[in-house]
């Protein structure tokens, strides 16, 4: 499913969040949205997400507005991991997985073995074996982040809009989703902070910067060493590796 961002704005009190920002995601392709903090990276994505209107401009799924869609048709369709997942849930691991199938079930069907069976799986592949009857308050940031993410990928999603998705996962786990992400057939936009990562991952990198975009192409059109030292204030290092794709060195500031 091809996702559209046409010239979206959003604004609060008169303050402008993002300002006629345009981004396509190609079916099956991962985007990667990059930028410093505050730079509206989190607003966008809950803007394609549905979770906020945008002051102008719109979304568009496959070329439809995403406003003219039934609501169930996107539930099942795109699936949304935000940062903020209250800790206080009064539910299992398996509870929370399980939520992604009601979108597929028919309104007021029980859930059945089949959906237990395939949540406790999906806990299974997201390296969390046995943790369906943990409660979800008990879990680390970490095994939480990873529930999140499984939970995404049980909803079988065509397009799956991920905010940070490795700020609390160690190393090789974030290797793993990444992986997951590149090979997958979903389209999917995904926020990072590492730009190393989504140089390594992303087919498409979209920099922001105060709400707007800066540049937009491949890891190696948009993360040369001067974009990345007049965006995020730091000296890079960049080599462009046998892949074509950029292998970046921060260095310490001399
Ligand atoms: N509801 C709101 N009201 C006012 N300002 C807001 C609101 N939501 C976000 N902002 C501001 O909009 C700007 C963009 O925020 P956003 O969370 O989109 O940035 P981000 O790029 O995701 O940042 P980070 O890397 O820190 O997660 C920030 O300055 C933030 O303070």
């Amino acid at each position: 499913m091809r996702v559209t961002g046409e010239h979206l704005t959003v604004a609060v009190r008169g303050r402008r969040l993002l300002s006629g920002v345009d981004l396509v995601a190609e079916p099956g392709s991962t985007v990667g949205l990059l930028g410093p903090n505050g730079s509206g990276k989190s607003t966008l994505l809950r803007t394609l997400a549905g979770l906020r209107d945008p002051t102008g401009g719109q979304v568009r799924l496959d070329g439809a507005d995403r406003r003219t869609l039934p609501r169930r048709t996107v539930a099942r369709r795109v699936a949304v991991v935000t940062q903020q997942t209250p800790a206080d849930l009064d539910l299992t691991v398996r509870d929370v997985l399980l939520l992604a199938r009601i979108p597929h079930r028919s309104r007021l069907a029980p859930v059945t073995t089949a959906d237990v069976e395939g949540a406790d799986r999906a806990a299974e592949r997201a390296g969390l074996p046995g943790y369906g009857d943990r409660a979800w308050s008990s879990l680390s940031g970490g095994e939480r982040q990873r529930v999140d993410l499984a939970r995404a990928f049980l909803q079988d999603p065509d397009v799956l809009l991920l905010d940070e998705p490795t700020n609390h996962l160690d190393v090789r786990h974030q290797l793993d989703l990444l992986e997951q992400l590149a090979s997958s057939p979903v389209t999917v936009v995904v926020a990072l902070h590492g730009l190393d990562l989504a140089a390594q991952y992303c087919d498409r990198i979209v920099l922001l910067a105060r709400g707007e975009i800066v540049a937009a192409g491949t890891p190696a059109e948009v993360l040369t060493p001067e974009r990345i030292a007049a965006v995020f204030e730091v000296r890079a290092e960049v080599t462009i590796g046998a892949d074509g794709r950029p292998d970046i060195r921060i260095r310490r500031p001399s």
